[in-house]
Order: C-alpha cells, then sequence, then structure tokens
C-alpha cells in the first residue's frame, strides 16, 4: 500500500536526515517507525503525504508514484495526525472534527453528521462534547479529536506523529487501546512514529527500528524483542526485552492449567470430599451456565460442611482474562487483585487459569519459538526446560 524505494533525504543544509529508505506497509497494517530524536522518522512520514519531497528514490501509495499526485488530491486520501492536535480553537469540537469533509466539498450537514459519529466512535459524546471549544477539553480529549478528524473523511492511509506524545502514561495507554480497538474495526494503513519501543510495541503489526537515517530492523514486534538485527536494535529494545515480551505474547489454550472446578449449587460437602481427594486446595466455582462466578477454599468447604451449597462459601474472581489476550494483561491482574492466578475466559465459558508458573512457561516457550523461527505451538515443552 506505502512503498519506499530507496529513499533519500538531504536538506538544503545538508543534513542528511534519510538515507536509502526500502520497506513497504501492506494495507491495512500499522507500522509504527520508533527511533532515538532526530533520526528520520517525521521526515519518512511526510514526504508520504508530500510535505516533504524526496532529493531521491520513491514513495509509492496504492501503486501510484506519489510525486505524480496533485498533493491536494494525495492528501484527500490521507487522514494526519499529529502530537499538539492542530485544532481551531475558535471553532467548535463538531466542526473542527468536520473539516476536511467541509474542504472537500461534502454538504455542511452530511460533513456535521459524519463528525458527530465519528466523535461517537473515538468516546466522545457528540451531543456533550460536539458544541465545546477545544480549551474546554482535557488533552486526552483533544487527541480523540484529533483521531477522528483524520478518519472524517474516510481515507485509506493514516499518518500519525507522536500522536499520544502529549498525555500522562495512564491517558496514553488508554487512548493507544481504544486506537487498537478502532483499528480493529477500520483496518487503515497506518504509519505511526513513536520514539518509546513500548508504544511501538504494543501499536505496531510491524516496527520500523531507525538508526541514523536508517532503517535496522523491521519486523514484527515478538522478532525485534526476539532476535534483534543488529548490536543497536538489541541496545535500543533494552535488557528488560523479556519484560516487553509479555505484551505481545498471548494466552493460549496450551498455556492454561485446569483446576478441580465446582458448581454454585452443588451441595458443598460433595465438592469438599472432591478436593480432599484430588488432594486440591481449592476449586474454581462455575454457574449453571458454566460462566465463571469465583473460587473457593477446600477450608470453607469443610467449614459449610453438609448443611450448604458452594454457592454459601464461594467467593467472587476479579482477576480474569480472555483467551487471546497478552501476557502482560495477565500478569497486571494478578498483581492488581494480589491473586495467584487468574481466570482465563473463552467468551462466556471457562477456560482455565494462568499461573505464574504457566505464565513463566508461556514467555520461555515465545522466546525459544522466536530463536528457532518456528512457531510458538510447535516449540516443544522438553526444550523449554532445558532452555
Ligand atoms: N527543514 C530541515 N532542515 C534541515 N534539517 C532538518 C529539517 N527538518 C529536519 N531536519 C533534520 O533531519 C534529521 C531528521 O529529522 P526528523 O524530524 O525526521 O527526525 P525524527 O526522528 O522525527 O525526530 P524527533 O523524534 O525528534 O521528532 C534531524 O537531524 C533534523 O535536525
Amino acid at each position: 500500500m506505502i512503498r519506499f524505494e530507496q529513499v533519500s533525504k538531504v536538506y538544503p543544509d545538508g543534513t542528511a536526515a534519510v538515507d536509502d529508505l526500502s520497506f513497504e506497509v501492506r494495507e491495512g497494517e500499522l507500522v509504527t517507525l520508533v527511533g532515538p530524536s532526530g533520526c528520520g522518522k517525521t521526515t519518512t512520514m511526510m514526504m508520504v503525504n508530500r510535505l516533504i519531497e524526496p532529493t531521491s528514490g520513491r514513495v509509492l501509495l496504492a501503486g501510484d508514484d506519489i510525486s505524480a499526485v496533485d498533493p491536494v488530491r494525495l492528501r484527500r486520501r490521507i487522514g494526519y495526525v499529529i502530537q499538539q492536535v492542530g485544532l481551531f480553537p475558535h471553532r467548535t469540537i463538531l466542526d473542527n472534527t468536520a473539516t476536511v469533509p467541509a474542504l472537500i466539498g461534502w454538504k455542511r450537514s452530511k460533513a456535521r453528521e459524519r463528525a458527530a459519529e465519528l466523535l461517537d466512535l473515538v468516546g466522545l459524546d457528540p451531543s456533550v462534547y460536539g458544541p465545546r471549544y477545544p480549551a474546554q477539553l482535557s488533552g486526552g480529549q483533544r487527541q480523540r479529536v484529533g483521531v477522528a478528524r483524520a478518519l472524517a473523511a474516510d481515507p485509506p492511509v493514516l499518518l500519525m506523529d507522536e500522536p499520544f506524545g502529549a498525555v500522562d502514561p495512564v491517558v496514553r495507554e488508554r487512548l493507544q487501546n481504544e486506537f487498537l480497538k478502532l483499528q480493529a474495526t477500520v483496518r487503515k494503513t497506518v504509519l505511526m512514529v513513536t520514539h518509546d519501543i513500548e508504544e511501538a510495541v504494543r501499536m505496531g503489526d510491524r516496527i520500523a527500528v531507525y538508526g541514523q537515517g536508517r532503517v535496522e530492523q523491521y519486523d514484527t514486534p515478538a522478532a525485534v524483542l526476539g532476535r534483534p538485527a543488529t548490536p543497536y536494535v538489541a541496545e535500543f529494545v533494552g535488557a528488560d526485552r523479556g519484560l516487553k515480551r509479555l505484551s505481545v505474547t498471548t494466552i493460549e489454550p496450551a498455556d492454561l492449567e485446569q483446576p478441580p472446578v465446582a458448581r454454585l449449587d452443588e451441595p458443598a460437602a460433595g465438592a469438599a470430599e472432591r478436593l480432599r481427594e484430588e488432594g486440591a486446595r481449592w476449586a474454581v466455582v462455575l454457574n449453571g451456565g458454566g460462566e465463571l462466578h469465583g473460587w473457593v477454599s477446600a477450608q470453607a468447604l469443610e467449614r459449610v460442611g453438609g448443611r450448604g451449597t458452594v454457592g454459601d462459601t464461594a467467593r467472587r474472581m476479579e482477576a480474569w482474562v480472555p483467551v487471546g489476550a497478552p501476557l502482560k494483561r495477565a500478569f497486571g491482574e494478578m498483581l492488581q487483585h494480589d491473586a495467584g492466578w487468574v481466570a482465563v475466559v473463552d467468551g462466556s465459558r471457562f477456560a482455565g487459569v494462568l499461573t505464574p508458573a504457566k505464565l513463566h512457561e508461556a514467555l520461555r516457550r515465545s522466546v525459544d519459538a522466536d530463536a528457532h523461527g518456528i512457531p510458538r505451538g510447535e516449540v516443544e515443552f522438553d526444550s523449554v526446560a532445558d532452555a
């Protein structure tokens, strides 16, 4: 969709900002450009919407050499989100969001209707925020408006330059997650500049790691973390890349343990006996529909004895995650709820539990898979234990 072919940019003062860049962003893919300040990320991005012209090489968009496309028409196909957002201070949020559709000649009513839809999509109620002015919004809300505005004319391509850079880390993580959800439905081709490797790893389908003016590695987050192509990349992703890997390794059914299970409405005595036989100290408790309710300890069941049901003494389980969530989220849930394990659900069905030992095992398996270049599911567990 976006293709850089041996692109270089030397500024008039002789600064070589980008040197012989070649890579391709596939349609619907989110690619993060990450690297230290001044390495040429913004220059790369601005050559896509022709705010900057390359000195040599070509940039292609959907097969067209963009140097032959009228810049104004080109930019209609490309949404642009920048850190400072750049909202017009004297226009309402609704009008700000409707800027591009209005510019390209949509009827005012249609442009505003679309703007309201987009505000809703990024989590801002248009009836509340639409009439406000930019100064009446928080930084995070302004960033959301920036995204809504970029999407308003439904361009196939989005360029985002540090889009979540100006907000605190908590809001930033929320905006990142919201954007990923949005991207899962709108499937734009996205180039996103960041200097934060965590953000690059979390957001990118692929990452371009920049050295000075050059791409040192262009690969999936797991591969960049697992097999840094050069010592520079290894240093840039950091010694704690094992930890970062938690963000990109997902929980799979094979990672789960199957503890004893009790039903909410079954007699406590029967459940207590089962646990005794199995030598287990606790059981997961499900409701009649097989959905997770919580957990119960063997001791508590013994106390209830013959008189009651499991439901009389079961505790709710707050620490749960869906299958497919990153290990980092499971780990976060364990810490937040001070839990020794976290329940994993598949839709509304209970799928098993992830324990710290299993989490570690999953992580090792993912490292091992990358080291050998084979899919995670095909790694023999023995090789993990030996590693
Ligand atoms: N108009 C310009 N004239 C001369 N040099 C420039 C110009 N714009 C950028 N540069 C230089 O080109 C290099 C790459 O800049 P660029 O803005 O692409 O980097 P970046 O990776 O986006 O950095 P940052 O993360 O700090 O925004 C830097 O050395 C910068 O000083």
